[in-house]
């Protein structure tokens, strides 16, 4: 396939690090393992109280690069500021500003899920002791239930209530199941009433109902003023929370900006089916220079058919489906086919997400059918190629 090199809502390296007011900084950012370099010149930043998700695909360097964020490790080149520190030389200064959560947390398993909580939280006041920077006001919308208990301290017990743990107060550590240690994660990541939150994967192994309650947490954090950096495999947490995203790939930021911005670039998809066995797609026109994309067989069983989808950019969004659609129609009258489920949506970020891992345009059979089992073939017809367009840094 070849790609269009149009660059696409990103910023240059060095860039992102400009604009006053940002709590997050990183320009140029590249970190390397012995001689891989896991990162490599990554740039973005995150305004005060903004929540800015690092998607990507597995060993793309996001954890790596929220790692140099959090101080774990001093970049191999470029450079970080998180409220304008070091992360990594002046760590002691931010750690009281900060909440982590980690991708595994690791608990004692012998303490129930309170003492972990108040350990913890104890930990987090002496770190905000004279000589260090003091812990911020709480947002006020995060921690309802603060001061509302008795007889227990009321930072632990509104951390475990906000994170759905109210009632494993006492359960051991190693008692509770995968999803319930990412709530005993979260609760620790917040109890400090962090100015910066860094959230990797933060609901991976939740049910949807902890997920949902995990969202609200952090939506409520931010809303009192948290500057929040996410990373997660759920784009639609992503589409949910981010005010601004990036999507990563290989050490690298493909794609950069709001979803809206991101999603632009994914252009408009144009899905039918030919039913039954039929020669046709043989002809099918291209358009806009593009080709269609042809799924055969799969979700049809025995009556075979032809998905058939192509991916539009470029010009005026209506204009562009509304010619395409006419086109294709007339196509049709003149062989005597029929476009069956003809469908036209504009992309997504799943669609964005697919380009950046240099996969297929979701190849599959018109929308909403599955995959399907059949083999794809590109650039059938009269046109050129599919082109996938907009990657960055190539
Ligand atoms: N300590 C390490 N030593 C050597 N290589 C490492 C180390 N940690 C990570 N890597 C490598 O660096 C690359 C980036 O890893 P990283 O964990 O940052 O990716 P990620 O985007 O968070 O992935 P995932 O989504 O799978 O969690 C991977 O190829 C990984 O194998």
């Amino acid at each position: 396939m070849v790609a269009m090199r149009t660059p696409q809502v990103t910023d240059p390296p060095g860039a992102a690090t400009a604009g006053l007011g940002n709590v997050i900084e990183v320009g140029g950012l590249r970190q390397s393992y012995g001689d891989f370099e896991a990162v490599r010149g990554v740039s973005f930043a995150v305004p005060r109280g903004e929540l800015f998700a690092l998607l990507g695909t597995n060993g793309a360097g996001k954890t790596t690069t929220v790692e140099v964020l959090e101080g774990f490790r001093a970049p191999t080149g470029g450079s970080v500021r998180v409220l304008g520190l070091d992360p990594f030389r002046q760590r002691r200064r931010l750690r009281p500003r900060v909440g982590i959560m980690l991708q595994e947390g690791g608990f004692l398993g012998d303490l129930t899920v309170a003492e972990t909580v108040g350990l913890w939280e104890g930990l987090s006041r002496d770190a905000g002791r004279p000589g260090t920077s003091a812990a911020p006001a709480a947002p006020s919308g995060a921690f309802p239930l603060l001061g509302r208990h008795r007889g227990t301290d009321p930072r632990t017990t509104d951390a475990l209530e906000a994170a759905g743990l109210g009632r494993k107060a006492r359960t051991r550590v190693r008692q509770l199941s995968g999803g319930q240690r990412r709530r005993l994660d979260l609760a620790l990541a917040v109890i400090s009433r962090p100015e910066v939150l860094f959230l990797d994967e933060p609901t991976t192994g939740m049910d949807p109902e902890a997920r949902r309650a995990t969202w609200k947490v952090i939506e409520d954090l931010r809303a009192g003023g948290t500057t929040v950096l996410l990373t997660t495999h759920y784009l639609e947490e992503a589409e949910r929370l981010a005010n601004r995203l990036a999507i990563m790939h290989e050490g690298r930021i493909h794609l950069q900006g709001t979803v809206e911005e991101v999603v632009a670039g994914s252009g408009d998809r144009i899905s039918f089916r030919l039913p039954g066995i039929s020669w046709a797609f043989g002809e099918l026109p291209s358009l806009d220079g593009v080709a269609p994309i042809l799924t055969y067989g799969g979700d049809t069983g025995n009556t075979g058919g032809t998905g058939v989808a192509y991916t539009l950019n470029g010009g005026r969004a209506e204009a562009r489906a509304h010619a395409a659609v006419r086109r294709l129609l007339e196509w049709a009258d003149e062989r005597g086919e029929t476009l069956e489920r003809l469908a036209v949506r504009r992309g997504t970020l799943e669609d964005a997400f697919m380009r950046v891992a240099g996969e297929a345009p979701l190849d599959g059979p018109p929308d909403g059918e599955g995959t399907g089992a059949g083999g794809a073939l590109r650039g059938a017809g009269d046109g050129p190629v599919a082109a996938g367009p907009a990657r960055e840094g190539e």
